[in-house]
């Protein structure tokens, strides 16, 4: 791999990027990063090898791809500041939730491509997954990089724009809502009488297992769902109780709240 590239930004998002780039074969040498506090680019060059900087304009300096990945409401200013630095050709992507490509190409010289990317934590971990959305002048070259880049931190999808806040509220803030389940399937295995340990071991085990068993065994969830479900046994009663507690509605308007706050955020 030989272009160079700049995360602007490098927070929880940034640095899940950077670490799972640098876990797929990326150098230390080709990432620069960029922080606002010092102590935070201390961490980061102890922790992963890579140059931090705090001048956005410096950063993009001969980088082929630049990722900004601070607040949404930060992106604006900081695309302003880095528009003259950009190297010829370079692409820069955000990770911002509801910030749009027209929204980006307004801040950036005429031309410059730009692509709109939703990843998610386990990026950290190569585990990620991340939706990638073109602007007007982002080719098919640039998106080629982008993929490389971004691949490395787990699946890639093209979408439309206009999908981009549904799948905001699904997959980018999706691990929050398992971690969740996690934490709260762990605390009723210990309310039933487990230690916490074993608890947890359970909780997670069960989690990634059943992802891993959707994923590779290709059924259909509700399919896998009956094969576990005897008649009128254990699990039956559970789901009921699930059920009863309004889970399946609580998914509906959880990610529906999400992607309205998404549509907010670019608004
Ligand atoms: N967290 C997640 O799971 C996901 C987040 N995103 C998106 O990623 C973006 C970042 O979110 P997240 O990582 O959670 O937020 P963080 O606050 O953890 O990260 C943003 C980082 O950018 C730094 N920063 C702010 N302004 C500048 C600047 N001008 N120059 C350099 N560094 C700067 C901040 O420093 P300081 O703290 O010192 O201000 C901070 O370290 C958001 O736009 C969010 O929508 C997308 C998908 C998932
Ligand atoms: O909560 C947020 O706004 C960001 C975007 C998706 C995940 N975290």
């Amino acid at each position: 791999m030989t272009e160079r590239v700049a995360i602007l930004g490098t927070g929880n998002m940034g640095e899940a990027i950077l670490a799972g780039a640098l876990g797929a074969g990326w150098s230390p040498g080709e990432i620069v990063a960029t922080v606002r506090a010092s102590e935070r680019g201390a961490a980061l060059r102890e922790r992963f090898g890579v140059v931090t900087l705090t001048d956005n304009a410096a950063a993009v300096a001969g980088a082929a791809l630049v990722v900004v990945a601070v607040k949404p409401k930060g992106v604006p200013a900081l695309l302003g500041e880095i528009g003259r630095s950009l190297a010829d050709g370079a692409v820069v992507v955000s990770v911002a939730a509801g910030v749009t490509t027209p929204a980006m190409e307004s801040e950036l010289p005429a031309g410059t491509p730009v692509v709109r990317t939703m990843p998610n934590t386990p990026a950290q971990i190569g585990a990620g997954i991340t939706a990638v959305a073109p602007g007007t002048a982002a080719t098919d070259a640039h998106l080629a990089l982008v993929e490389r880049f971004l691949g490395g931190t787990g699946d890639v999808v093209r979408v439309a724009e206009k999908d981009m806040d549904a799948v905001t509220a699904l997959s980018g803030g999706g691990p929050a809502y398992v971690f969740l389940v996690i934490e709260a399937m762990t605390e009723a295995g210990v309310h039933a009488g487990l230690t916490r340990d074993v608890a947890a071991r359970l909780a997670q085990q069960t989690v990634l297992g059943a992802a891993r068993l959707t994923v590779e065994s290709g059924e259909h969830p509700a399919i896998l769902r009956e094969k576990v479900t005897s008649p009128a046994g254990t699990t039956a009663a559970g789901l009921r109780a699930l059920e009863d507690a309004g889970v399946r509605a609580a998914f509906l308007a959880a990610i529906a709240a999400a992607r309205t706050r998404s549509e907010q955020l670019g608004a």
